[in-house]
């Protein structure tokens, strides 16, 4: 996370593109858990740099819903074959989902099969470099699309580890990613008043307390503290694809409830947003409906069921499925 340039937003926005971020959602929706920042002049498919734009933003987030009612609408994410490596190494080699509106979805695996590597990928993490396949979003090439745009697009990954931001008002930063998101799609942005107004019937709905408006990103929050203000971030850019990477990981019973009921709670308001959850553990299904349960093995999708195949798994280990696909 480039701090010193987020710093720099508060006194300023424009300070964001003087060091290389071009607005706070573009760190919010396209950063990684790892802490390392995008590069939203690099493209993550080799010869995507000079291919003509499918889609702006704006056109993205329009053909969501002008797509209802149609025989053929394409999901949210198409993703076919993909294929995707990292310093020459495979990480990725095969993978195939589809995801609907409205639907969520667990992608579950053994530590390295590659799932966090997916999401970076999606985001357009400049470390990673796709080899093969492809990603529909909505409808369009998803990497026609800078990093930032593809936030822009209402596609939003939650950090693995949420990293503190130093010196940076939690309002101001939801509030720039809010009307950077808004901008690219047309719409006014929000003044401060404005914004308190979109933010606090979310804190309410949500059951967050007001005070974490005051707070400095991340700074001094709790584990359960921090996830929480990931789904207040999701809520408050209503983004259309949500990637949580083991939103569960670090947390204890209680809070583990609360965030779910947190994202249920988005769900419930936003029917057609959909979800893709990142988690090891069956538990967070427990709180969490889903409509589908995968298991990712050495990079591709090995397995596809219901939620019964994460109760599977948590009782009889992946020994029992890999024995399926060996
Ligand atoms: N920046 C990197 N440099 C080198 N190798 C990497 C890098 N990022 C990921 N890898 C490797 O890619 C593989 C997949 O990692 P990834 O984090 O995607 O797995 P994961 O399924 O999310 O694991 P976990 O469940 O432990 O979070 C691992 O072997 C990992 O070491």
């Amino acid at each position: 996370m480039n701090v010193a340039g987020l710093q720099g937003a508060r006194r300023s926005p424009g300070a964001l593109a003087g060091r290389g971020l071009r607005s706070p959602h573009f760190a919010l929706g396209a950063s990684s858990g790892s802490g390392r920042q995008p590069c939203s002049t690099s493209l993550t498919r080799k010869g995507h740099r000079n291919r003509k734009r499918v889609g702006a933003a704006t056109e993205l987030a329009a053909s969501v819903t002008q797509s209802d009612g149609g025989a053929q609408e394409a999901g949210v994410l198409e993703v076919t074959n993909l294929e995707a490596e990292i310093d020459g190494k495979r990480i990725l080699n095969g993978l195939n989902l589809r995801v609907n509106k409205g639907e969520v979805h667990a992608i579950m695996g053994q530590n390295g099969c590659g799932k966090s590597t997916f999401s970076k990928v999606l985001v357009g993490h400049p470390d990673y470099s796709v080899v093969g396949g492809s990603v529909g979003y909505k409808g369009s090439d998803l990497f026609a699309l800078e990093p930032e745009e593809r936030a822009h697009a209402g596609l939003f990954l939650s950090f693995q580890y949420p990293v503190e931001i130093p010196g940076v008002n939690n309002t101001d930063f939801l509030r720039l990613a809010c009307n950077s998101r808004r901008k690219a799609l047309g719409q006014p942005e929000f003044d401060p008043l404005e914004f308190y107004g979109h933010v606090a019937p979310i804190l309410e709905e949500l059951k967050i307390d007001s005070k974490f408006l005051n707070r400095n990103v991340n700074e001094g929050f709790s584990g359960g503290e921090r996830k929480r203000n990931e789904v207040l971030q999701l809520a408050v850019l209503e983004s259309d694809l949500a990637i949580l990477d083991e939103i569960d990981s670090g947390l204890d019973i209680d809070a583990l409830r609360e965030v779910a009921e947190a994202v249920n709670k988005l769900k419930e308001k936003r029917k057609d947003m959909a979800v893709v959850l990142i988690t090891h553990y069956q538990r967070l299904l427990d709180y969490l409906e889903v409509d589908f349960v995968h298991i990712m093995k050495k990079g591709k999708v090995v397995k596809t069921g219901g939620p019964e195949l994460a109760r599977e798994l948590e009782s009889e280990g992946y020994a029992s499925i890999d024995l399926e696909f060996e």
